[in-house]
């Protein structure tokens, strides 16, 4: 009684009194199995670990991970980030795209076709070695415009380390505004002191409540825009529209209120949004100009390591993107990155991005060069440069 049983009995054979035995040691098979066991929870814990903020930058799920937090957070929230509070205990109107009308194709505030580049691409092993620091709102935003090379910006700045960036587009000050401040943040990535956070939503631009917006987050903000001829604009725009509803009008056809008197159709999100002097306007009511800066589209293309050396002096970074970082993909037709961040392979943007135009009828698009030019000379005015559209 009480003591070690011995010999061929086993503790069961005293009822009543389970005694600690000391575990035979594993047969080989099976502590192999237990260390493999081990491995795939260390990866699932992982795999999840990462998901969990990764996920939340991606549309639809939303309500999955961190997202999902986030979502269910009051509305009235306290935000540290500079000393500034602000409540936001109101249920906004639904964002307005500046002056547009009755859609006749996809809207002004449409969505990035989802790329491979857009989501975060960081691995769930270095979201795993990225989860330290701190989710801050965004220093810096790229607020357009709609195919003018925003995701091309984002993609190439990604690079820097000191840049951290969300993948996807967050429309949060022109669709997701009474979400929340708590639930923007949420989707940024984790940043660490000196780190610079950022996003790109390029339908920001021509929303009427984003400046408000944004400066009421942080009236310091540093706003990019990254414009591109209005009139290739407007193809670009068409030629999205187009890849996923191939049955819609023509572009000539869409350009023209009455295509007789050449009256041109304003209300139509492709014209409208290269409008770009009225639309800033706008913006110059809540910031000053020298916190904003206008990329070129084109040269961005042409030279992107040159327009690059602009953007990290804006930001106040140091010059690290250089045009070691790009090399000239002829299949692709666009600079391509040697490495993208967080890969050791070279990386261009996917195949929504550098598409194949339609042909115009050259009588359109000099009608609409005709119909820019001005608007054109007044933004040239505004920005103090000339980006030599005509
Ligand atoms: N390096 C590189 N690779 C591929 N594409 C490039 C690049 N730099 C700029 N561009 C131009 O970016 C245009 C798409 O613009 P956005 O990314 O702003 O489009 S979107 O509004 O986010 O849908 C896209 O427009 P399209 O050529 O009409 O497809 C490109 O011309």
């Amino acid at each position: 009684m009480g003591q070690r049983l011995s010999g061929g009995r086993s503790c069961l054979d005293v009822p009543g009194r389970l005694l600690p035995q000391p575990l035979p040691p594993p047969p080989p098979v099976r502590r192999k199995l237990a260390l493999l066991f081990a491995m795939l929870c260390v990866w699932l814990y992982m795999f999840l670990y990462s998901c969990a903020s990764s996920c939340a930058a991606a549309p639809g799920l939303l309500l999955l991970g961190s997202g999902s937090r986030a979502a269910h957070a009051p509305s009235t929230l306290t935000a540290t980030r500079e000393g500034a509070l602000h409540r936001l205990s109101f249920r906004p109107p639904p964002a307005t795209p500046l002056g547009v009308g009755q859609e006749v194709v996809e809207g002004a505030a449409s969505q990035e076709e989802q790329s491979p580049e857009a989501p975060d691409s960081l691995s769930p092993i270095s979201s795993f070695f990225s989860g330290s620091g701190s989710k801050q709102l965004p220093q810096a935003i790229i607020i357009g415009v709609k195919k003018g090379g925003t995701r091309a910006l984002l993609e190439f700045l990604r690079v820097h380390p000191d840049v951290r960036a969300v993948g996807a587009e967050p429309h949060f000050f022109d669709r997701s505004y009474d979400k929340g401040l708590a639930w923007y943040r949420d989707l940024m990535p984790r940043t660490l002191d000196g780190q610079i956070t950022m996003e790109k939503t390029p339908s920001y631009f021509v929303t009427r409540e984003a400046p408000a917006r944004i400066s009421a987050m942080s009236k310091d903000t540093k706003l990019i825009v990254v414009v591109r001829d209005p009139v290739t604009r407007a193809i670009s725009d068409y030629t999205q529209t187009l890849s996923k509803r191939p049955d819609i009008p023509t572009f000539e056809s869409l350009t023209f209120r009455n295509r007789t008197t050449g009256l041109i159709d304003t209300s139509w999100s492709a014209i409208q949004i290269g409008l770009y002097a009225k639309h800033l306007e706008h913006w110059l009511l809540h910031f000053p100009l020298h916190q904003m800066l206008f990329v070129s589209g084109e040269r961005l293309i042409r030279d992107p390591a040159g327009e690059l050396g602009r953007v990290q002096d804006f930001l106040g970074l140091k010059r690290i993107i250089t045009d070691k970082h790009f090399y000239f993909n002829k299949t692709k037709g666009f600079p391509c990155l040697k490495k993208a961040e967080g890969s050791s392979k070279p990386h261009c943007l996917g195949k929504t991005k550098g598409r194949t135009h339609p042909d115009i009828d050259p009588e359109v698009v000099q009608r609409l060069r005709d119909f820019y030019r001005p608007f054109n000379l007044k933004f040239y005015q505004m920005t103090g440069h000339d980006f030599g559209w005509n």
